[in-house]
């Protein structure tokens, strides 16, 4: 059974066109590939957090996750984004199946740090990839909020793209994280320029320089991750242009590969 995981970014969440989520429904109709969503909702949570005057801040992307932020950070992930996008794929004739990481324990967590200062921030140790399977097999489509739990019952805050990353390598799926850009971009005499692929040299090297920079960090290492552990391909896509979505599942060069070691650039 062939799966793809989609992450879907909180930066486009609003702008995603009716065409992607018929795109997804008519991928699960095909029988050709299964989809699985993952979804995040980082500006849905900064919009909650203003409004209720809490601060929260950002230590290498991840947001430091105090009882009370996490709170509205649940809130917003698991009750509010989550059933939005069932919602969306129910209207476009598909069976969308929200849960959260808590549902049946499907990301059980540690502390992503000891020390303490991310607070309740998880990290996935496992995934309880058989009720995703369950899922899938019935005709549904998983939709993930990335919120976790601990064995002592505690719920964590994962980073949307960890989480994609780890569902896809317990599904040994392929991996495509959706946001609002066409890939990785570098700017080049004054032009942005799609690069198609990029090797974990590549990647560090443009961190390092300052070209792949905020929340695209996250998606590239989760990416890099995700291939280490077994996943067939990671890719990174448009949103915004649902054709990039078919077109890749069609087998042609869209959006920019994350490849583990070195490649010929074509
Ligand atoms: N080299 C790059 N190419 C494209 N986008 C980049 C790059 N470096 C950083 N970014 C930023 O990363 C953003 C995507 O990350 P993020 O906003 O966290 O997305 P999401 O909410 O979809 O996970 C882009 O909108 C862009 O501002
Ligand atoms: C630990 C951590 O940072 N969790 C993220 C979860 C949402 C997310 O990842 O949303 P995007 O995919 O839109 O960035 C947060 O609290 O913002």
């Amino acid at each position: 059974m062939e799966i793809i995981v989609l992450k879907v970014g909180g930066s486009i969440l609003k702008k995603l066109p009716t065409a992607f989520f018929e795109t997804v429904v008519q991928l699960k109709r095909s029988g050709k590939i299964h989809p699985v969503i993952v979804h995040g909702g980082g500006p849905e949570i900064n919009q909650a957090l203003t409004k209720m005057n809490v601060k929260s801040e950002f230590v290498n992307g991840l947001r430091v996750t105090t009882k009370e932020v996490l709170e509205v950070v649940e809130h917003i992930l698991s009750g509010s984004v989550n059933k939005q996008i069932v919602s969306k794929l129910q209207q476009s004739g598909g069976t969308g199946i929200g849960l959260s990481g808590v549902d049946a324990a499907l990301l059980k967590v540690i502390p992503k740090d000891s020390s303490g200062k991310l607070g309740y921030v998880g990290e996935v140790k496992e995934v309880n990839e058989d009720w995703l399977k369950l899922i899938i097999e019935n005709g549904g489509i998983p939709v993930v909020s990335p919120i976790g739990i601990h064995e002592s019952g505690q719920h964590y805050n994962i980073n949307g793209d960890t989480a994609a990353a780890a569902v896809a390598e317990s599904l040994q799926a392929k991996l495509a994280l959706i946001s609002d850009i066409p890939g990785v971009l570098e700017e080049i005499q004054g032009e942005k320029v799609l690069l198609r692929q990029l090797t974990k040299k590549e990647i560090e090297a443009k961190i390092s320089a300052g070209i792949i920079y905020g929340g695209m960090i996250p998606k590239v290492y989760s990416a890099l991750k995700a291939l280490n552990g077994g996943v067939k391909e990671s890719v990174i896509l448009n949103g915004l242009t649902p054709e990039d979505l078919k077109s890749y599942i069609a087998g042609k060069r869209v959006g920019t590969k994350i490849v583990i070691g070195e490649v010929q650039h074509v």
